[in-house]
């Protein structure tokens, strides 16, 4: 942990020296103060009180200047906590975005969400409990010790077996706490995810009357995570009062075994009041250290999950080298097998195919049969297990990222737009799209209708999770943004099933007149959709077992003829 949090602090020298010098004065001033009450009770025993004032004086600057040095420190050691949490929030944020898609879901989002925040919240509090009592513990220790031992050294037995009491039973604690502290982090995952997953999907919960279900299943994972709190509350139950006990015992043995002294020796008294004054440093310096591993094994938990996160290599990188170019539409498949990561079954099987720029291709086949996993190769969202895939006749595998993000676009089933303006998601198709290519786009993928109803049109806001568009807006935009930026190749994955039978023929021939250039993959659920595609593909079980057009399809492939014959019946019945 320490390997990796040293680069981030160093960042912050100048706090981390002023840190350390005002937590090293509030200390030194915590063990001045029993010296100079000591001299007090002795100038009262002695009955000099022209001494009393300039000690009275110098026991009040000397508490202020701690609590002046302690409020700097808590100033110092924030700026710390912050800059470091910050800063590696930001890496970690940079990192998730070299993430391939293996990557996040090999993580899951919920989990890199935690990760990103209640994770880097631990080491940040971890950060500001060091700072605070960096130097706090070891000189509140040693000089304790040294001032205790020389006020009172016939007692070196009593702070003996208070050090062992004290450090064996917090060993006893702070060990089991420190485990809980590290299960606490994955059940607030749980329960994050858990939350995540009902809020999203808050109208499926409601329609099928699942609130009751999902309030037992959120029940019952709280109610883990408050057990442990509750034990860890147990702990801190019985260590509090524990050490209290050590402490009153402590004192009651020292009273009692130099009391006797006071009448005939009045120094004693306040000797033993500065040495009480000092077992009770002595006694909270050993409690901070265990406060401090503890909170170190729980932060210590949090850093490795966030070094997990930055020390995954990106299982799909670009070729940094590869020169920028304009790539052709020609796609090429070139016996590509691919299995998802993590998992042996292959999800395409020596799929080979061949389709020139301009062309109109559909892919059809049963539900599972590995469409949207073929069409996930083209952009390179994952690369093949076996063989290659070329776009505009190079090996994905050398090609530009720009380049190949520029010749792509990929419009999925489930539309996902992100909270701003109508305009804003539109660009992320064509980032200098001015208002001309954003009406030509959209009376493509027959949004306009609907976009320029609003008075603000293109400037209309998508609020988040973009709940006040329908099901068919969202797709309609989501084609816009596609089709925006003209690229080589465009798929569209089942990405018309919410638009009406005459919007989505209207959406094609707009296609197929204005992108006559552009290559299009169609993957459809419907034959109709794709029937007059310049060829369409038949997958079944990840190969793709016929390539044709719509009539050669019938004649040839029974497959396809069963397809489409059970949709005609169908079309019927309808
Ligand atoms: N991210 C993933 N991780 C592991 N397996 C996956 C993943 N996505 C899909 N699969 C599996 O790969 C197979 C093919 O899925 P794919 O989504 O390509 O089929 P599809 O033909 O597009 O289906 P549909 O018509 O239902 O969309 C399925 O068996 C599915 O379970």
């Amino acid at each position: 942990m320490i390997k990796f949090l040293l680069p981030y602090i160093s960042k912050y020298k100048k706090d981390v020296v002023w840190a350390s010098l005002t937590i090293a004065i509030a200390a030194a001033t915590s063990l001045w103060q029993p010296k100079l009450l000591q001299q007090v009770i002795q100038a009262i025993a002695d009955d000099e009180l022209s001494k009393m004032y300039p000690l009275g004086i110098q026991l009040i600057v000397i508490a202020l200047i701690g609590l002046a040095a302690g409020a700097l420190n808590t100033v110092f050691s924030a700026r710390i906590a912050m800059g470091t949490a910050a800063d590696i929030r930001a890496d970690e944020y940079k990192k998730i975005q070299t993430f391939s898609f293996g990557n996040i879901e090999r993580f899951s989002t919920g989990s890199l969400v935690v990760r990103m925040t209640n994770d880097v919240q631990q080491v940040q509090t971890i950060v500001m409990a060091f700072f605070q009592s960096l130097l706090r513990v070891p000189i509140l220790f040693v000089g304790a010790l040294v001032l205790a031992l020389t006020t009172l050294p016939q007692l070196w037995w009593v702070i003996l077996v208070m050090v062992i009491l004290v450090v064996l039973i917090s060993m006893g604690v702070f060990q089991p706490m420190g485990k809980l502290f590290g299960s606490v982090q994955g059940w607030i995952e749980k329960t994050n995810n858990m939350a995540k997953e009902n809020l999203q999907g808050v109208r499926v919960v409601k329609s099928f009357n699942q609130e009751k279900n999902e309030e037992e299943r959120f029940d019952d994972a709280s109610t883990q995570l408050t057990n442990i709190n509750i034990k860890i509350g147990y702990l801190f139950g019985i260590l509090m009062p524990a050490f209290f006990l050590i402490g009153e015992i402590a004192i009651a043995v020292s009273i009692l075994f130099v009391g006797r002294n006071i009448t005939s020796d009045p120094q004693m008294l306040g000797a033993l009041t500065s040495f009480v004054n000092y077992l009770l440093q002595i006694m909270n310096a050993i409690v901070m250290a265990g406060f401090m591993m503890t909170f170190a094994a729980r932060g210590m938990e949090s850093a490795k999950r966030i070094m997990e996160v930055m020390d995954t290599e990106p299982d799909l990188t670009f070729d940094a080298a590869a020169p920028s170019e304009a790539l052709s539409g020609d796609v090429e498949f070139d016996h590509v097998s691919f299995a998802y990561p993590g998992d042996d079954a292959p999800v395409l099987k020596d799929v080979s195919f061949k389709v020139k720029q301009g062309e109109m291709i559909g892919i059809v086949g049963a539900t599972g049969s590995g469409k949207s996993t073929l069409a996930q190769l083209i952009p390179r969202l994952y690369d093949p297990t076996e063989g290659s895939v070329k776009v505009g006749n190079e090996d994905l595998r050398h090609v530009n990222e720009k380049s190949l993000r520029n010749a792509v676009a990929f419009v999925l089933q489930k539309a996902i737009l992100f909270s701003g303006k109508i305009s804003d998601n539109l660009r992320q198709g064509k980032s200098n799209a001015g208002r001309p290519d954003m009406v030509r786009a959209a009376k493509m993928a027959q949004a306009s209708e609907f976009i320029e109803k609003y008075d603000d049109d293109y400037e209309h806001i998508v609020e988040e999770r973009s709940s006040n568009f329908s099901g068919g807006q969202k797709q309609r935009l989501s084609i816009t943004r596609g089709v925006i930026g003209e690229p080589a190749v465009l798929i569209l994955d089942d990405s018309t099933s919410a638009l009406d039978a005459r919007s989505e023929k209207l959406v094609q021939e707009a296609l197929d007149k204005q992108l006559s250039d552009t290559t299009k993959f169609v993957i459809a659920e419907k034959i109709s959709s794709v029937i007059n595609a310049d060829r369409i593909f038949v997958m079944e079980d990840g190969e793709l077992i016929a390539t044709g057009k719509h009539h050669e399809l019938v004649e040839n492939s029974p497959a396809y003829r069963e397809i489409y014959e059970t949709q005609k019946a169908q079309e019927v019945i309808d």
